[in-house]
């Protein structure tokens, strides 16, 4: 359901970030990306939900080419993958609720559906009790999961999550771990870019690492396979 081919990406700035990737991702896996730093994990994900083309190659979500895919039809892919950045990215004047109600209200969801659906979302995430509350009066792991449950309200097919535990201690990341493996197990395919050795190393899964721009590993119950 993710397939790139022969992908390069060179920056407007001259740097080649990705340096011929061909991956294939099935509907349902859960897969780590590892590499060192500037290695092109956060560029191999932006290809997927269209915030980069590729310069050279093919990148297929759902049999929709996003490498030529024309600017009209980009929200019809983005309905169908949801996004979870190392800095939660929520807006602060908008409550937990709203938060993610926003998803739904920008496709023009009906407003009984908003309700339900954001209720059972923030659920799953363990927060509805804490749906007035405004962003910076959360902690940072219960920021992370309202950002997870903006990512999942449209039931999307691909969860991506770019270092969704960079910024958290080690209790509060297992929990965010424990989610997303929910949100897997229930058929979302979920793409985690991460450092953590720990978490790669306990909840083990395919790993695919990435250096210069180059897939060096794909392992089904992978290890991190780096030093600290
Ligand atoms: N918008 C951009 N313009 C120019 N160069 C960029 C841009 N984004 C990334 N790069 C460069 O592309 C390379 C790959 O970056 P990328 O962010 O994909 O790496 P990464 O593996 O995600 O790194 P990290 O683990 O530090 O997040 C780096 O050399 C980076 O400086």
């Amino acid at each position: 359901m993710i397939k790139m081919q022969g992908v390069y990406k060179t920056y407007p700035n001259g740097v080649t970030a990705l340096n011929g990737l061909d991956i294939h991702i099935d509907q349902g896996e859960f897969v780590y990306v590892v590499g060192p730093s500037g290695a092109g994990k956060s560029t191999f994900t932006k290809l997927i939900y269209r915030e980069e083309k590729p310069t050279t190659g093919t990148v297929l979500v759902n049999d929709m080419d996003t490498s030529t895919m024309k600017q009209r039809r980009i929200p019809m892919l983005r309905r169908q993958i949801g996004v979870v950045y190392q800095d939660f990215r929520l807006l602060p004047t908008l409550t937990v609720y709203e938060n993610v109600a926003f998803a739904l209200e920008v496709i023009e969801e009906n407003p009984q559906n908003i309700r339900r659906r954001v209720m059972d979302v923030l659920d799953q995430v363990r927060l509805k009790n804490k749906a007035r509350f405004l962003p910076d009066e959360l902690s940072g792991g219960e920021q992370q999961r309202v950002s997870i449950a903006r990512a999942i309200v449209n039931h999307p097919k691909v969860l991506i999550a770019d270092e969704p535990t960079g910024n958290l201690d080690p209790e509060t990341s297992w929990e965010i771990m424990h989610i997303l493996e929910e949100i897997n197990t229930a058929g979302t395919t979920v793409l985690m870019a991460t450092h953590s050795q720990e978490i790669v190393n306990t909840i083990r899964k395919r790993v695919i690492a990435i250096e210069d721009g180059m897939v060096v590993r794909d392992q089904s119950n992978g290890e991190y396979g780096y030093e600290m």
